[in-house]
């Protein structure tokens, strides 16, 4: 479902009633951007494209009915989890039950009241936004803002089976602050804090839309890179380490440069939808810690065959 967080909040109306979409409509003016469709065809294309954070859906329609249409809906990841109101003409029970059982969030019984059905679409929208932002809060790491491991192993094993799909290649970064124990140390935890969250700022600031940056714990990030050779993903990485160094935040002194770094291990390789794609990471690892032996504040990249 689309994040609403800042816009107006899209409302699409199914009823194959012409007067019942023109009432609807004005019920919501000022509260929505109404989208209509006369259709249960009419409406998933309509869901489809809108992606609305709401649908009002009525239950006797010709052609594809409501309970129809709400299967339908649940069965397609656009609109799995769109709520859904029906506004019914039938006072039975048994159709009501029905409708809760296939996910409706509410039933409103024709002839409707308008503040009434206002107020019901007002508690849906506020309700979607906050799962929204409940789902949001879920992916995020609140040190840095990036994605949390949780986010990372969803993206890796989505990003994974498209690159297996359309046998383009995948890299994986590890990157890894240097002597970061003895920055604690010497600067303190607070200040810990605040260097990782700047080293997280200029990473994301270094790195593409499509990538996905993630904090894999500790003072350790991740870099997905989808549709990207080793070759590739170095250029990237080179550019990240170098924006780390210039941040010029004053290292500890048992670190070998004056200034705060990260040892980066690349992996690539052309995913295999037999493969787990645990399989990329642990090389990037191992090829991070291989960047900590020859010294840190470099990047080590392999293509595994
Ligand atoms: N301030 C702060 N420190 C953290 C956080 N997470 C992990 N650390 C610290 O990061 C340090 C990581 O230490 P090590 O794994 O020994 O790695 P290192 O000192 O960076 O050494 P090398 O990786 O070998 O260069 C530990 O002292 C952790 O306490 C955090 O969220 N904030």
């Amino acid at each position: 479902m689309n994040a609403m967080a800042g816009r107006t909040p899209v409302v699409l109306i199914v009823d194959d009633e012409k007067t019942n979409l023109r009432l609807l409509s004005e019920v919501l003016r000022g509260e929505a951007k109404v989208v209509l469709a006369k259709s249960g065809t009419q409406a998933l294309d309509k869901a489809a494209r809108e992606r609305p954070d709401l649908i009002l859906l009525d239950v006797v329609m010709p052609g594809l009915d409501g309970l129809q249409l709400i299967r339908l809906f649940r069965q397609r990841a656009e609109t799995a989890s769109i709520p859904v109101l029906f506004i019914s003409g039938l006072d039975d029970v048994k159709q009501e039950v029905e409708c809760f059982e296939l996910g409706a969030s509410d039933y409103i019984l024709k002839p409707f009241n308008a503040p009434a059905v206002r107020a019901r679409v007002r508690l849906h929208l506020q309700l979607a936004r906050q799962r929204d932002m409940l789902e949001r809060l879920a992916h995020i790491d609140p040190l840095t803002s990036l994605a949390n491991r949780r986010k990372l192993d969803e993206t890796l094993a989505q990003e994974w089976s498209l690159a297996a799909q359309e046998r383009i290649p995948l890299s994986i970064a590890m990157i890894d602050v240097d002597y970061f124990k003895q920055f604690n140390d010497a600067y303190g935890h607070a200040a810990g804090d605040e260097a990782l969250a700047r080293v997280a700022s200029v990473l994301e600031s270094r790195t593409r839309e499509c990538d996905c940056l993630a904090r894999y714990g500790g003072e350790e990030f991740t870099l997905i890179l989808p549709g990207t050779s080793s070759e590739q993903a170095r250029l990237i990485l080179e550019r990240c380490r170098l924006a780390v160094m210039d941040l010029h935040i004053p290292s500890a002194k048992e670190a070998a440069y004056e200034w705060l770094t990260v040892s980066i291990g690349i992996a690539a390789c052309l995913p295999e939808r037999h493969q787990a794609p645990e399989y990329l990471m642990s090389a990037a690892d191992e090829l991070l810690y291989q960047a900590k032996q020859k010294g840190r504040n470099r990047t080590v990249a392999q293509n595994l065959k």
